[in-house]
């Protein structure tokens, strides 16, 4: 058993994941950069500004990020921040993170350098193995325990994997050894999401939902199998059920966006937010990726065209139906 595990990120995902792991480990450190959500974990037990209603497990402690001792005792750390802030703090403590087991829970694709949250942190910490952590998990649900699929892309060591589904042991998991693809699947889910919510903004029945829907994961997998070594890959919960879930469950922050931008209540050009929803930072990475390999995705182009700023919703979509696959 892991004695003490870092968590970087006192979020949704961060407390819902330490919540999860804390009964397989001795200690859980939550790692924050808010005084008053550490001070509302190590005095009360509770994350009160994401989760007031949970009780978290009495082996969970926050400390505040600057606490950099706190993070070199930790054997292993999960990083579960906004992907848009990934690179810069590992950066930030990479003599604390170089060596240890890391896993990042992070979705998205950096631009223009179109690497994935592992290969950010490889670059940054130079440990050769880090895990990723990938499914059809809303964090309010694992927070409090209930079940959930999810896939761990790990490579080659063999401890690393052990490790890893140990820590993750509340979850149902299946494995892939291509980590690359299996957070693609992550960054792919929340364009596909974002379409969705535009396309649902106008076309309403069910008939038509689903459709779409398959429409989108066709593209997805035609992406897939011209990227993926893991030939199985579309069937772990990292593809199919976290596709499902984003793009069909309106409490998806990215399937929530496309509605929102279909109904003209956000407007476009929408790229640059800061806020979390991460689909629409990464989907020029996904469209120049697939540009790369000479792969067609006029869905994934759709959703650009659309958060780029052209505001017919309406026109966009019938143009995915004449050019569908
Ligand atoms: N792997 C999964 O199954 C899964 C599920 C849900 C979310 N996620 C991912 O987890 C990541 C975090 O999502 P979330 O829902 O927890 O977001 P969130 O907005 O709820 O929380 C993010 C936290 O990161 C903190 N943070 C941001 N910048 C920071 C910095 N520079 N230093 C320290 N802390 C910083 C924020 O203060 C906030 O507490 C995202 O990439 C999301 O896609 C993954």
């Amino acid at each position: 058993m892991i004695s003490k595990v870092g968590v970087i990120g006192a979020g949704s995902m961060g407390t819902a994941v330490a919540q999860s792991i804390s009964r397989r480990v001795g200690e859980v450190i939550v790692f924050g950069r808010r005084q008053e959500i550490v001070d509302s974990i190590n005095t009360d037990n509770c994350n009160k500004r994401y989760f007031p209603g949970l009780r978290l497990n009495p082996n969970i402690h926050a400390r505040l990020m600057g606490d950099r001792q706190g993070l070199a005792d930790c054997e292993a750390v999960i990083i579960a921040v906004p992907s848009s802030e990934v690179r810069f703090i590992v950066n930030a403590t990479h003599d604390e993170l170089t060596g240890k087991f890391l896993v990042t829970v992070a979705k998205g694709l950096e631009y223009p350098s179109l690497k994935t949250m592992s290969e950010i942190i490889r670059d940054e910490t130079g440990n050769p193995d880090i895990a990723c952590f990938s499914g059809p998990t809303f964090a309010d649900e694992v927070a409090y325990g209930h079940i959930a699929g999810a896939t761990i892309g790990a490579g080659g060591d063999p401890s690393l994997r052990a490790t890893i589904s140990n820590l993750f042991g509340e979850f149902i998991l299946d494995f892939s050894d291509d980590i690359r693809a299996v957070e693609l699947c992550g960054v792919l889910k929340n364009v596909y999401a974002i379409g969705t919510g535009m396309w649902d903004s106008v076309y309403g029945n069910h008939n038509e939902h689903y459709t779409f829907l398959n429409m989108c994961y066709k593209e997805m997998c035609i992406f897939l199998r011209a990227i993926s070594r893991d030939k199985g890959i579309f069937t772990k919960f990292c593809c199919f059920g976290d596709f499902n879930l984003t793009a069909n469950v309106d409490k998806s922050r990215n399937r929530t966006l496309g509605l929102m931008v279909g109904k003209k209540i956000v407007k476009t050009p929408y790229l640059e937010s800061g806020v979390t929803f991460e689909g629409s930072r990464s989907v020029k990475g996904i469209i120049e990726l697939a540009e790369n390999h000479s792969i067609d995705m006029p869905i994934a182009r759709f959703v650009y065209d659309v958060l780029s700023g052209n505001n017919n919703v309406r026109e966009s979509v019938d143009g995915v139906i004449r050019k569908a696959p």
